[in-house]
């Protein structure tokens, strides 16, 4: 099986004249339940591809520290939107690890929000309808040429319900759970595989069940379970699927021509 995790072997979509290649461009929308492997997926193919990719999760985790930081009340709006117009949050290239790290208004805090006590609020805060237009605002922005691979919880139903290429991922939940025990173990967290567990379920309810912009799988979205698979499937996977759309998309366009 050739590696498709940090390499990037050459594919044939390159050798088109660049006008084809700029109309080849397609959105991909990776959503699904908490720790399935989302990040790590359309990082590698986003990789493959050499498109950009966001992580909208880290948005909301920025916000949340925020929040958290400021003691920003969720019930009360006119503290939401002021703390919202002071947040500016974007993604700088580590050029050690060559990592896209978040900032929070200037400050590095890629490690900050990957924490418990982060991922314990971010669900609730997320589920507020102005932080969610704030957030969907900028992704939208930042898909406006196409050529990017986003995950979350509501890209291909409400960011890019356009998105060429559309996947729903899922996982057994204890298969879930060890994956970020071990993730955060490597981080120097180490933690209960209980309360792992708990949080990964009470996160998955809220963000299925909340008002505005509910986790759903999309109509046209293809459902992958990572639970039984190695991350390279899961990224070879992936890859072929964008292969295929970028291949459609460009006969389209040829014709339409
Ligand atoms: N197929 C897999 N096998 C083993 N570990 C995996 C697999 N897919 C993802 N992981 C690991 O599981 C953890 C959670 O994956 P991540 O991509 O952050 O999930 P999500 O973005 O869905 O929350 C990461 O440490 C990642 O490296
Ligand atoms: N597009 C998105 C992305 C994340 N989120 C929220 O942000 C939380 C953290 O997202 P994440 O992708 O970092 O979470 P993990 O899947 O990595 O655990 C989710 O549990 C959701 O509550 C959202 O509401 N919409």
């Amino acid at each position: 099986m050739p590696c498709f995790y940090n390499c990037r072997p050459y594919i044939a979509i390159f050798a088109e004249e660049p006008t084809s290649l700029l109309m080849s461009k397609i959105i991909i929308a990776v959503d699904g339940f908490s720790s399935c492997g989302k990040s790590t997926t359309a990082k590698g193919v986003a990789a493959h591809l050499g498109y950009a990719y966001i992580d909208t999760g880290a948005m909301y985790r920025a916000v949340t520290l925020h929040f958290h930081t400021h003691h920003v009340a969720l019930t009360n709006p006119k503290e939401v939107s002021k703390a919202l117009e002071s947040i500016k949050i974007d993604f700088r290239r580590n050029p050690e690890t060559g990592r896209n790290e978040t900032y929070l208004n200037g400050l590095n805090v890629e490690d900050e929000i990957r924490k418990l006590y982060i991922a314990n609020w971010v669900s609730e805060v997320s589920a507020v309808s102005e932080v969610r237009r704030a957030m969907v605002a900028q992704q939208q922005r930042m898909g406006k040429t196409k050529g990017i691979v986003m995950d979350g919880r509501d890209i291909g139903t409400v960011v890019f319900p356009e998105a060429e290429l559309k996947v729903f991922m899922t996982a057994d939940p204890h298969i879930r759970a060890q994956r970020r025990q071990v993730e955060l173990l490597a981080k120097g967290e180490m933690l209960d595989l209980e309360d792992i567990l708990k949080n990964i379920q009470k996160r998955d309810l809220i963000d299925t069940t909340r008002a505005d912009s509910p986790l759903i799988q999309a109509e046209d979205a293809t459902l992958v379970d990572t639970s039984f698979m190695t991350l390279d499937e899961q990224i070879e996977l992936l890859t072929n699927m964008a292969d295929e759309k970028i291949s459609s998309s460009m006969r389209q366009s040829r014709t339409d021509a």
